[in-house]
């Protein structure tokens, strides 16, 4: 059983024990996926979505094993919040990595991904992702969304979500179990200039204008 005692937060008294608290010697961690998500995007300045190999960087994401010893640093559940999001790195201009905290039972809007690759990993718990139909635009009429697909991720199962794919919302199963996530944007557009949200019912986006999140420096404080 680990618990994970946050700072100015509540106790999580959560049992993690299907994860190994240990780091073997070998083990690919949070650090080393990080340096490779770099390595990958390189030095120059700003990139363009379409110049990237996202298979490539969802085996990177898959290699990486859950171990909360490599992200319990990042870790902050603001309890009020449906989701907290805390961030591990701001790739500038390339990509945000981060750690999605998911209180039990709640989830995100339905929103787009700003024209960016998202890649997600399960890091505890469970996440059911239920996929939309992009709204025909041209349309112009209200129409309810499409379900395209409901997925429920396990444990370092990883996926991935782009506008080509459509619209998604994350939610949280469990009735008493957080869940945590690790996710990859790139390029970091929804931090940087804004992304949608849609209205199940009739389709309707609303403009968010900006993809905020936490940096454990400065706690309690949305960046
Ligand atoms: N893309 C969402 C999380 S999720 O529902 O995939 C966010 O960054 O807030
Ligand atoms: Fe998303």
């Amino acid at each position: 059983m680990l618990s994970l005692v946050i700072p100015s937060t509540p106790l999580v008294d959560q049992d993690f024990s299907r994860l190994s608290p240990y780091s073997p010697r070998d083990h690919y961690s949070l650090h080393d996926l990080v340096k490779d998500i770099k390595a990958y995007l390189g030095s120059d300045s700003g990139i363009n979505s379409s110049t990237i190999d996202e298979a490539y960087l969802q085996g990177l994401l898959r290699k990486y094993m859950s171990n909360p010893n490599d992200w319990f640093r990042y870790f902050y559940n603001d309890y009020s919040k449906n989701y907290t999001r805390n961030t591990i790195e701001n790739i500038n201009h390339k990509a945000n990595i981060l750690l999605l905290v998911w209180n039990p039972g709640k989830g995100s809007p339905i929103h787009d991904h700003a024209n960016a690759h998202c890649i997600m990993k399960v890091l505890a718990g469970e996440l059911t992702e239920t996929v939309y139909h992009s709204p025909e635009e041209s349309s112009g009429k209200e129409k309810p969304l499409v379900v395209k697909s409901e997925t429920r991720h396990g444990i370092n199962d990883v996926t991935y979500i782009s506008d080509d794919i459509g619209l998604h919302r994350v939610h949280n199963p469990s009735t008493n179990q957080i869940a945590v996530s690790l996710h990859l944007y790139t390029p970091p557009n929804a931090a940087d200039y804004g992304y949608h949200i849609f209205d199940a019912n009739t389709g309707k986006a609303s403009f968010v204008s900006q993809a905020r999140s936490f940096l454990r420096c400065d706690e309690g404080k949305e960046k």
